[in-house]
């Protein structure tokens, strides 16, 4: 199947092919339009998670808590990261997704956990109607992998997984201090020496019928935390309290997601977040998402401490090792949260 960057580009398409249509098919509710209240998104500053008076830090843990337990999405900002790699990783980006299709097609997927992967929609194999995207999947860390071209893609992509592995790092520290686990004790249950780390760059190219088509249909990550950037071109939509709500990036900010092994491993207390990728018909859009999770051999479950600081409450989670996880949510159909509903346990 050929990418949607082809199509798209194709001289005279005014309308998009029926099976790109993901709006006529679903119900009247998904197609309400986002409301524009993105003012309200929590925004934390990560430099007083590094260097506040102990006064700030504590109210920085609990921000950082609080977003995750109404939010699970919050934008990052005085994150340390240099904004001309934010920019070299996207201009980067850019320039692998305009290499010529055969050169793409050797990464084409064939194993959902094979180190680089191209393709489009999200799993062709399984959908009826696909989505307007291409991706490009890289593993970056415990190993790191990366195309031959363009030739400056793997220093700046070895830079920027490396500062983004930091940036969480901190992130999991200030969250298991906002659960009440005593320093030291997420990152050793969870293995995060060994943090897989998977660099997802999604191509949306302009549309013609935008208010038809999906870049990326309602989904949680499969993560603990995902760092998504962006060209300057919005499209990026999460749900609160069952609304779609635009994202509008603040410059230089990072957009941060939760993702399933958080909802996991915090027992349910910070709930992976639902969101979803528009298009747009003026500009090719592209994101950058850097998902953050596990060692991909950790069989993550409730954290045992955290159960035990309720008061013995019972795991709202069956254990599972992370890296099958993973492949059972890129091997199916990208649907909601049926992946996280998979490990519920529901108590009588
Ligand atoms: O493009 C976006 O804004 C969202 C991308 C995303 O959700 C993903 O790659 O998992
Ligand atoms: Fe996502």
């Amino acid at each position: 199947m050929s990418c949607v960057k082809v199509l798209a580009e194709l001289p005279d398409l005014k309308s998009i092919p029926s099976n790109y249509a993901y709006f006529s098919n679903i119900t009247k509710e998904d197609t309400i339009p986002a409301s524009d209240f993105e003012i309200s998104i929590p925004i934390i500053d990560f430099s007083l998670l590094t260097s506040a008076t102990p006064h700030e830090q504590i109210q920085v843990v609990e921000n950082l808590g609080k977003a995750c337990e109404d939010w699970g999405f919050f934008m990052l900002v005085n994150h340390g990261i240099p904004e001309t790699l934010m920019k070299e990783i996207i201009d980067v980006s850019n320039e692998f997704f305009n290499l010529p299709e055969e050169e793409k097609m050797q990464y084409e997927t064939k194993h959902v956990l094979d180190p680089i992967r191209f393709g489009t929609s999200f799993n062709t194999k399984k959908e009826e109607v696909f989505f307007w995207r291409d991706y490009l999947k890289i593993i970056v860390h415990p190993d790191f992998h990366c195309p031959k071209n363009p030739q400056v893609f793997s220093d700046i992509l070895l830079e920027y997984c490396k500062r983004s592995r930091e940036v969480v790092r901190k992130l999991i520290e200030g969250v298991s201090k906002s659960l009440g686990l005593e320093q030291g004790y997420t990152e050793k249950s969870l293995d995060l020496d060994s943090t897989m780390q998977i660099f997802v760059a999604n191509y949306y190219p302009r549309c013609p019928q935008p208010e038809l088509a999906m870049g990326l249909p309602p989904h949680s990550d499969h993560g603990l935390f995902t760092l998504l950037i962006q060209n300057g071109v919005a499209g990026l939509q999460i749900q609160k309290d069952g609304k779609w709500i635009n994202v509008n990036a603040l410059p230089n900010s990072i957009l941060v997601n939760t993702g399933d092994q958080l909802e996991i491993f915090s027992n349910g207390k910070y709930k992976s977040v639902l969101h979803r990728a528009t298009v747009n018909h003026r500009k090719t859009r592209i994101s950058l998402a850097m998902a953050n999770g596990p060692s991909p051999e950790n069989m993550v479950r409730p954290a045992a401490k955290l159960l035990e600081s309720e008061g013995n409450v019972l795991p709202a989670y069956t254990p599972m090792k992370y890296r099958e996880y993973i492949q059972v949510q890129q091997a199916n159909k990208l649907n909601a949260k049926t992946c996280v509903d998979r490990v519920k346990i529901r108590h009588e």
